[in-house]
Parts: structure tokens; C-alpha cells; sequence
């Protein structure tokens, strides 16, 4: 599912706000692998790109920067195809032209700061400079100022072999903004840093990227949630919402959107108002009920901690079925086994088959209702804590 900017973009390459800063759709095929996915923003915008490890994230902002051939679609920044053919009528044609990298108005950032190992932090950052026309000595006293808005003073003539890599990270961050893109690409550049390094960094991007278009590719909710106005979720090669980031917390159109927010979504489907699992054991009343159609596609959303564990004092599996069968149905109430057990922070996480649900219990509980893998137990979740969505 794509955004209305992004459908009126592939058309004219325009929003309603004006010529869009990023309208594009990437194609790549590959052995094995095939992204097909529609972008879009606008200028100024933040956009998270998440995604499960392979769905093709990198290779989105590989192929939108110039450095991964499409199969099929187009690119345009700022208004400029810079890759593939985009008819009158507006469909992509395969195979078009191709801008080179450095001429896109495109900066990507990665993971390795990928500086010049033999010039200077300095030198690193005039060069983006002086690739505009800026003059030699001008370059590098911008360069020098760019390099203290990272956080950098005095270390300008380091190399970067001489930099903890935290620091070559700010360098590239500097480069990246000399460079004066019409985009920044930014894919996961704070993964590789201790959590107090990133910290610093992600609060460096979050002031300086002011008023430049960003793609942002991450795995962290947070830095989406913080610094994006929309998140772009992309499983699998395929977009699988493209929304405001509080819309796919808040409604997460599919369980790795859930997983994101921390949130479950079991898929079923609706019966007299309530949501029902496809084997119909289930039966979740939820808040929502009233607009619940009949037979349609129904995700029920509720969070680990709304839902409770209790032991059931059985000998088997077998048995705990026995019982099940032999007591009355209660809609909130199933019964399952544990699948496998995982400490957080904040205690310990229960995850059950069939449906897939996570449950979370403090520590203790673990050991007071002796949960472990194959053990059964029954789960409740109180009406008003379950949110259905019509699918
Ligand atoms: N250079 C390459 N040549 C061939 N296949 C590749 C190449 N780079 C990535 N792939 C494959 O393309 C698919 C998408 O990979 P990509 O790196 O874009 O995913 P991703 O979403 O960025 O993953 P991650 O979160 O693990 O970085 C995967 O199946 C991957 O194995």
C-alpha cells in the first residue's frame, strides 16, 4: 500500500506542495531476490525505511543512489529522472538512462564512513566542497566549520586511520552535508557504533539534516519514531505500508509492522463482532466491535502486557486438550504452548503457537507457574485491550 503523494508522484513527479524531492519507482531483480517498491518525498521530508534483514532495504537506497542498476522503474530527484524512462503519460519504461552517482544530487551515508584513507578529515570534507566550485581555501575553512557542527573541533588534520569510529562516522556525516544534496541517504549509519557514540551521532543528524530530504533505513523504532515523519515498511521486496509513523505504530498492517511497536496482530476474521482465529478456537472480543463485518479479514492488536498466563495443571498436552474440550468457551481465553522463552530489560517474553502471540511476565512468574518450551498454558486478553482492524 503506497501513499496518495507517492501514486500522484509516479504520475507527474509532483505533489500537490510542488516538485517532489524523491519520486521514484525501484526495480531490481535479482537471483533469488525482486524488489518492486514505490517511494516518495516531499522536500524537507524524513522518511524511515524498516524492514526484516533481505528485504531489500539497501538495495532501495543503493539503486535510488546510482550504485545498483534498475530492471525496471524510474528515479527522480528533485523533479530530474536520474535513472530509468518515465513516459508522457507517466508509466515507467525499463531500462533508461542512468545519471552517474556523483552528479545525482544524492548522498549516501552507510554503515563504514568510507572516508579517502590518505587525505585528511579536513581535506575529506573540502573535497565534497570543492567538487561544487568552491575555492581551495575557502573549502577548507568550511570544512572546518562543518566538522565542528559535528562535534569535531581541532581534529580536522587527522587522518582517519587516527579517528575511533565514531569520529570517522561525524567526518562522513560533514562530507555527506558539504556535498549540499538534494537527498540524503542514510542506511543504518549508527549500527556499527557502541550506544553512547550513536546517541551522540543521531542527535548530530537530527539537527543538521534540518530541511534536507532523508530516506533513513533502520531497525530501530525509536530513531523512526523520533525522526521520521513517515515510515516506508518493506518486506520481502515488496512495500507493505507506507504511512505516518504513528499510523503504523498505531496500525501496523502487518505482523512485522506489529513486531516494530512491539505490538501482536494475529490475522483472522470477523464472526458476530468479535475477531476469530481461521480454526474458529479463538473468539477475541475487541474494542471496536460494532464495525466488524461478517466474515471479512480482521487483525486483532494488543500488546504483550495486556495479556496474562496462567498455568494449567495437567500432566500432557493430550490432557490439557481433554480439559479444554470438557469446559465452557470463553471468548479473551485460549488454550496454548509455550514455543520458546526470551529475557528483556523489563522481564521475560512468552512466545505461543497458533495463533502466534507474545505474552509478557515478569521474571518471577516464570519461575512461581514453572513456564518452558511445550509447557501448556492458557492466555486471557480483556476485551478492552484488544484493537480490531478491518484487512
Ligand atoms: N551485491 C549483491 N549481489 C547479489 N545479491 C545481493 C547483493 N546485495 C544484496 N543481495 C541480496 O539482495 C537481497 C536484498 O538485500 P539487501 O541488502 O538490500 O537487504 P536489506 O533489507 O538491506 O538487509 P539487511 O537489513 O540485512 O541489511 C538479499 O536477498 C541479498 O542477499
Amino acid at each position: 500500500m503506497t501513499g496518495g503523494a507517492a501514486a500522484l508522484g509516479a504520475g507527474t513527479g509532483a505533489t500537490a506542495a510542488g516538485p517532489a524531492a524523491l519520486d521514484a519507482r525501484v526495480m531490481v531483480t535479482r537471483k533469488g531476490f525482486g524488489l518492486d517498491a514505490v517511494i516518495s518525498a516531499t522536500p524537507g521530508e524524513t522518511i524511515a525505511i524498516m524492514g526484516p534483514s533481505g528485504a531489500g532495504k539497501s538495495t532501495l537506497l543503493s539503486a535510488i543512489a546510482g550504485l545498483v542498476r534498475l530492471s525496471g522503474g524510474y528515479v527522480r530527484v528533485a523533479g530530474r529522472v536520474v535513472s530509468g524512462r518515465v513516459d508522457a503519460g507517466g508509466s515507467a519504461r525499463s531500462r533508461g538512462m542512468s545519471v552517474p552517482p556523483n552528479k545525482r544530487g544524492v548522498v549516501l551515508l552507510g554503515q563504514d564512513a568510507r572516508l579517502f584513507p590518505h587525505m585528511t578529515a579536513r581535506d575529506n570534507v573540502a573535497f565534497a566542497l570543492r567538487t561544487h566550485g568552491v575555492a581551495r581555501d575557502i573549502a577548507a575553512n568550511q570544512a572546518d566549520e562543518l566538522l565542528w557542527r559535528v562535534g569535531l573541533p581541532g581534529l580536522g588534520g587527522q587522518r582517519p586511520a587516527g579517528l575511533s569510529g565514531g569520529q570517522q562516522q561525524r567526518v562522513a556525516l560533514a562530507r555527506a552535508l558539504a556535498a549540499q544534496p538534494q537527498l540524503l541517504l542514510l542506511d543504518e549509519p549508527l549500527t556499527s557504533l557502541d550506544p553512547v557514540t550513536a546517541a551522540g551521532i543521531r542527535a548530530v543528524i537530527a539537527e543538521l539534516r534540518v530541511g534536507i530530504t532523508t530516506v533513513l533505513v533502520t531497525h530501530d523504532a525509536v530513531d523512526a519514531a523520533a525522526l521520521a515523519s513517515r515510515v516506508l515498511v518493506l518486506e520481502d521486496g515488496r512495500v507493505s505500508q507506507d504511512a505516518p509513523a504513528r499510523e503504523v505504530f498505531a496500525r501496523p498492517a502487518t505482523a512485522f509492522a506489529a513486531s516494530l511497536a512491539g505490538l501482536n496482530r494475529v490475522v483472522g476474521q470477523g464472526v458476530r463482532g468479535a475477531w476469530t482465529d481461521d480454526d474458529r478456537r479463538v473468539v477475541l472480543p475487541g474494542a471496536t466491535a460494532a464495525s466488524v463485518p461478517d466474515g471479512g479479514g480482521l487483525a486483532a492488536v494488543f500488546r504483550p502486557s495486556a495479556v496474562s498466563v496462567s498455568r494449567v495443571d495437567v500432566p500432557s498436552w493430550t490432557a490439557a486438550l481433554r480439559v479444554e474440550r470438557e469446559r465452557a468457551r470463553v471468548p479473551g481465553e485460549w488454550l496454548t504452548r509455550i514455543e520458546r522463552l526470551e529475557q528483556t530489560p523489563s522481564g521475560v517474553r512468552v512466545h505461543t503457537a497458533t495463533p502466534a502471540v507474545v505474552a509478557e511476565v515478569p521474571v518471577e512468574d516464570v519461575a512461581e507457574l514453572g513456564l518452558a518450551p511445550g509447557v501448556p498454558v492458557r492466555l486471557r486478553v480483556a476485551a478492552e485491550n484488544v484493537r480490531l482492524l478491518a484487512i
